[in-house]
C-alpha cells in the first residue's frame, strides 16, 4: 500500500559557487534537500510530496517543473498571486558554508494561510517531516496553526519528524526560537538535531545534553548529528552512538544534516533498526558534503 512522505517549508532559488568561481542556479531549501533525498532513497511505493507556497511567475513555474521531474508529488503546492520565490547564496569558506538570503516576503512565508488546505494535506499523510525553518519563515499566528494541525495529525496516527535546523537570523528573538522549537518538538515523534547549533543557541555542553532536553519534552527518538564527531541517539532511555567515517576534503557542508534525515529515515522507517539508520546518514551526508551545493544525484 503507498505510503506518503510529507514535507513541509520552503524551497529557494539557490545560487552555489562552482570551482570556475562564478554561480550556478539551482533549487534548495532544508525540508526540500531532504524530500529530494528521500525521493531517492524511500522505496518506490512511498509517495514522496511537498508541501509549500510558491507565486504565479516564471521562476515559481520552472521550480515546481524541477520538483516535478525529480519525482516528488507538487500536488500540495499553492501558487499564490503577486508572490515569488526566495533566493538564497552560499557562501564558502574552507568547505564550511554559510548563506545570505533573499526572502523575506517568499509565498512560502504564506505556506500555513489556509488551515484547511493544511488539514487536508496533513490528514493524508503517514509521516509529516518540518523544520525549524518551516517554523521561522511563518507569521507568529501561523506556526500555533501548523503546530496544532500537526499535532492533529499526529493524534489520528502520523508519525512526526522535526530537525530544529536553528537559524537565529530568521527569528524575532532567540527566545522566541527556542520556545518554538521546543514546543514542536513536543508534538514529534523523532527529532533530529545538530549538535554544534544546539550547543550554541541553548548552551548544551554534550550531544548527551541535547538529547536528553528533548527527550525531557517527550520526544520518543532524538539523534543528535555532530557533524564529522560521534552522533547520540536517545531512545526509550537507551543511548546508542554512532562515528562516521572521516571526509577528505570536505568541498561543501551545506545539506549535511537535511542528507543526514533522509539517509536515517530511509533506513529507519524500513528496519526500525537505529544503529543501522544512523550509519545510512552518516554514509550520505559524507557523499554530500563531498560535493558542492545542496543536491546530489545518487
Ligand atoms: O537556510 C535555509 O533556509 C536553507 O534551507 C538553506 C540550505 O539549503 C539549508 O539550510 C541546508 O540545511
Amino acid at each position: 500500500m503507498t505510503q506518503r512522505f510529507l514535507s513541509i517549508g520552503e524551497c529557494m532559488v539557490e545560487m552555489a559557487p562552482t570551482a570556475k568561481g562564478d554561480y550556478q542556479l539551482g533549487y534548495a531549501g532544508d525540508t526540500f534537500n531532504t524530500a529530494w533525498y528521500a525521493r531517492q532513497l524511500f522505496n518506490p511505493d512511498w509517495d514522496i510530496a511537498y508541501f509549500t507556497a510558491v507565486g504565479e511567475d516564471v521562476i515559481s513555474g520552472q521550480m515546481v517543473s524541477f520538483i516535478a521531474d525529480t519525482g516528488i508529488n507538487t500536488g500540495f503546492i499553492q501558487h499564490l498571486k503577486g508572490c515569488t520565490v526566495g533566493l538564497y547564496l552560499i557562501q564558502l569558506e574552507n568547505g564550511e558554508r554559510s548563506f545570505a538570503y533573499w526572502r523575506s516576503d517568499s509565498a512560502a512565508r504564506r505556506l500555513a494561510n489556509d488551515p484547511a488546505r493544511l488539514d487536508a494535506a496533513l490528514s493524508s499523510a503517514d509521516v509529516v517531516y518540518f523544520s525549524g525553518i518551516t517554523l521561522a519563515i511563518l507569521a507568529p499566528g501561523h506556526r500555533s496553526v501548523l503546530v496544532d494541525a500537526i499535532a492533529t495529525a499526529r493524534q489520528s496516527g502520523a508519525t512526526v519528524v522535526f530537525d530544529p535546523n536553528l537559524r537565529p537570523r530568521l527569528w524575532d528573538s532567540q527566545d522566541t526560537m527556542r520556545q518554538t522549537i521546543m514546543t514542536a518538538a513536543a508534538h514529534s515523534d523523532i527529532v533530529l538535531p545538530s549538535f554544534d547549533d544546539e550547543a550554541t543557541f541553548f548552551g548544551d555542553q554534550t550531544p548527551d545534553d541535547t538529547a536528553r532536553r528533548y527527550a525531557g519534552a517527550g520526544v520518543g527518538t532524538v539523534v543528535v548529528k555532530n557533524a564529522g564527531d560521534e552522533a547520540v541517539c536517545l531512545a526509550k532511555g537507551e543511548i546508542s552512538r554512532f562515528s562516521p567515517a572521516r571526509v577528505d576534503p570536505v568541498v561543501d557542508t551545506t545539506a549535511a544534516g537535511d542528507s543526514f534525515n533522509a539517509g536515517f529515515l530511509a533506513s529507519y522507517l524500513e528496519t526500525a533498526d537505529l544503529n543501522a539508520a544512523m550509519a545510512a546518514g552518516a554514509t550520505l551526508a559524507a557523499r554530500v558534503i563531498s560535493e558542492r551545493g545542496a543536491l546530489i544525484r545518487l
